[in-house]
């Protein structure tokens, strides 16, 4: 049975600022440094084969904390990206208008086709989150990967794995350096497929993480 880590990259400059990241960036804190340093710790024993993560420069310095404590080299993967937000990335989610809240809102509000001006739909961000999964199927038998990504991205691959739509409204927190964990497996008593085994621990953090709305 393959087991996929999932981790959310540590907490960033514009997470504690309150600001919309989407595919712009901003490097970690020093906070979000030491949430990777404590997953490296909690993963360094569990035998993973593959560091994976989005390109964008929070989940690249996560992923590099995680797979020197593995023993392993990085390989990226576009297709981890977080959500593009179009017109409202580097924008303060307390600046934002009643309409622009309002394009943010459509994203987790059961609006199918819903998306920022100039940004990505849920549903085309779940369709390449769910390549980048299925691609670990094509690894060595016994590979143990660990993909490094974003909460929208993470939280919309969960959810899809669950049965929800893309678009479903938010029931489930990805805080910063969270783990989760699916597996692809054939039983008779769950679906077959992706089933998921863990979602969004936090329990190796030594303080609060903000979830990927910056709570
Ligand atoms: O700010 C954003 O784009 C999302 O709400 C969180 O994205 P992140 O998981 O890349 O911080």
């Amino acid at each position: 049975m393959l087991q996929v880590y999932l981790v959310r990259h540590g907490e960033t400059q514009w997470n504690a600022q309150r600001r919309i990241q989407g595919q712009s960036d901003s490097a970690l804190t020093e906070k979000g440094e030491r949430q990777a340093e404590q997953v490296a710790e909690r993963v360094k024993t569990l035998g993973i084969t593959h560091v994976i993560a989005s390109d964008l420069g929070r989940t690249r310095r996560t992923a590099e904390i995680i797979a020197r404590a593995c023993g392993v080299d990085v390989t990226l993967d576009a297709r981890l990206r977080e959500l593009d937000m179009g017109v409202l990335e580097r924008r303060n989610l307390d600046t934002l208008s009643e309409e622009e809240e309002g394009w943010r809102r459509q994203l987790v509000n059961g609006t199918a086709d819903g998306r920022i001006p100039d940004g990505e739909s849920m549903l085309e961000m779940s369709e390449r989150m769910h390549a980048a999964l299925n691609a670990c199927l094509d690894l060595p038998a016994g590979s143990r990967p660990l993909l490094v990504s974003h909460g929208m991205a993470l939280g919309c691959l969960v959810s899809t794995i669950l049965g929800l739509p893309a678009w479903a409204e938010r029931r489930l927190r990805l805080r910063n350096c969270s783990i989760s964990r699916v597996d692809h497996q054939q039983s008779p008593w769950l679906a077959s497929g992706w089933v998921v085994e863990t979602a969004g621990d936090i329990s190796h953090l030594d303080a609060p993480a903000l979830d990927e709305l910056q709570r």
